[in-house]
């Protein structure tokens, strides 16, 4: 199945802000006919973007849209728009039961799925809150879970592209992300799963690196130093560079994307029984073996004893 932005019509979730809102600005940049709707908790959020995208179109004249217009799904459904908003939250299975039953009455069941809602609140395990963790596995693995068992629903015979963002944490979990990566990696189990079940579907999981984002921006501030140090080698790249790098990697028909050099090394190490289907994956493979012999043994045991002396120096910092 081949992955155009052209003539679809694409669901993404947490479509309000960060790589979701530069995939809906894309496809209606860059295409026709193609249709959106874009799924978030916060109404005030989608609308604002819903209008930030199609005013920015409106003053490069590419549309007489001036954007200043709600185009919540619902009734009546102006025929000439393309992109709509539905505020949902996902992680509340009757919610997007909800949302697949109002799609399909404006005929508007989606050939392209994206999921990228998520987020995370890295901060060491004893300083979570219960609602925190809970929230981990709600907002990352929840409403991923969700929308899909409602598409393989909706969808039994017709082609649909899954899309779905995992992290390079669900690949090698590290001290601060207790709330994140553990819902990560389920991500990356689901889809084995999927990609066996659903014959007629294409799945493709993105493994990110870190990218700027509203998301980005916000779990900086309660981000462990210990944390940043060990993904230091995965800087931060613009959304939009990685919203592009993910579009050109799954044109090229690849289905397990990394968004930098790191993600792709990282990829390359994760063996065991699961197919990657990524960029110059048998030089990705050997690389792996070879660094799974030679520097990974060496990298954990100075890793572990970094970060146990990380801790006792602020141990003892906290006691003086
Ligand atoms: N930025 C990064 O460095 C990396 C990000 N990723 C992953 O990539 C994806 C996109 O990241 P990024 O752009 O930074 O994300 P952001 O945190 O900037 O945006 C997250 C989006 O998800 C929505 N969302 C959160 N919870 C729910 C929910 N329960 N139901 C519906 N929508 C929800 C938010 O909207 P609202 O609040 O309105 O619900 C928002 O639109 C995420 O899955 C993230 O985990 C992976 C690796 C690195
Ligand atoms: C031989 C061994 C080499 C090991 C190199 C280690 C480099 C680690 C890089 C990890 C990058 C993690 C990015 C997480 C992004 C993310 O998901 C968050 N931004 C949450 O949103």
């Amino acid at each position: 199945m081949k992955y155009t932005l052209e003539d679809q019509v694409v669901l993404i979730t947490g479509g309000s802000q960060g790589l979701g809102k530069e995939f809906a600005k894309k496809y209606y940049n860059e295409t026709e006919n193609t249709k959106i709707i874009v799924v978030s908790r916060s109404e005030a959020k989608l609308l604002d973007t819903c209008n930030e995208i199609r005013l920015a179109a409106h003053l490069r004249k590419e549309t007489s849209d001036e954007g200043q217009v709600q185009h919540k799904l619902a009734t009546p459904l102006d025929p000439v728009q393309r992109l709509f908003y539905f505020p949902c939250d996902l992680s509340c299975y009757e919610s997007v039961e909800n949302l697949f039953n109002v799609l399909r009455d404006f005929e508007l069941l989606p050939t392209q799925t994206l999921c990228c809602a998520g987020g995370s609140v890295p901060k060491l395990f004893r300083g979570l809150s219960g609602q925190e963790l809970n929230q981990g596995m709600d907002i990352n693995y929840k409403t991923t879970l969700n929308v899909a068992h409602q598409l393989a629903l909706a969808e039994q015979t017709r082609e649909h592209h899954l899309i779905i963002f995992s992290s390079v944490t669900a690949l090698y979990p590290f001290v601060g992300y207790s709330q994140y990566a553990p819902a990560k990696a389920a991500i990356k189990s689901l889809v084995a799963i999927l990609r066996q079940e659903l014959t007629n579907f294409r799945v493709s999981c993105v493994y990110p690196g870190n990218f700027e984002s509203e998301g980005f921006t916000l779990e900086q501030v309660t981000k462990p130093k210990i944390t940043k140090l060990i993904e230091g080698p995965s800087d931060a790249i613009p959304c939009k560079e990685a919203c592009d790098i993910v579009a050109t990697s799954l044109a090229r028909g690849q289905d397990d994307v990394f968004t930098d050099f790191v993600g792709w090394m990282i990829m390359g190490m994760d063996l065991g029984l699961t197919s990657k289907r990524s960029r110059f994956v048998t030089l990705q493979w050997i690389f792996g073996i070879l660094l799974n012999i030679v520097v990974v043994p060496f990298y954990l045991v100075g890793c572990s004893w970094y970060i146990r002396k990380w801790f006792r120096e602020s141990d003892s910092k906290k006691a003086t």
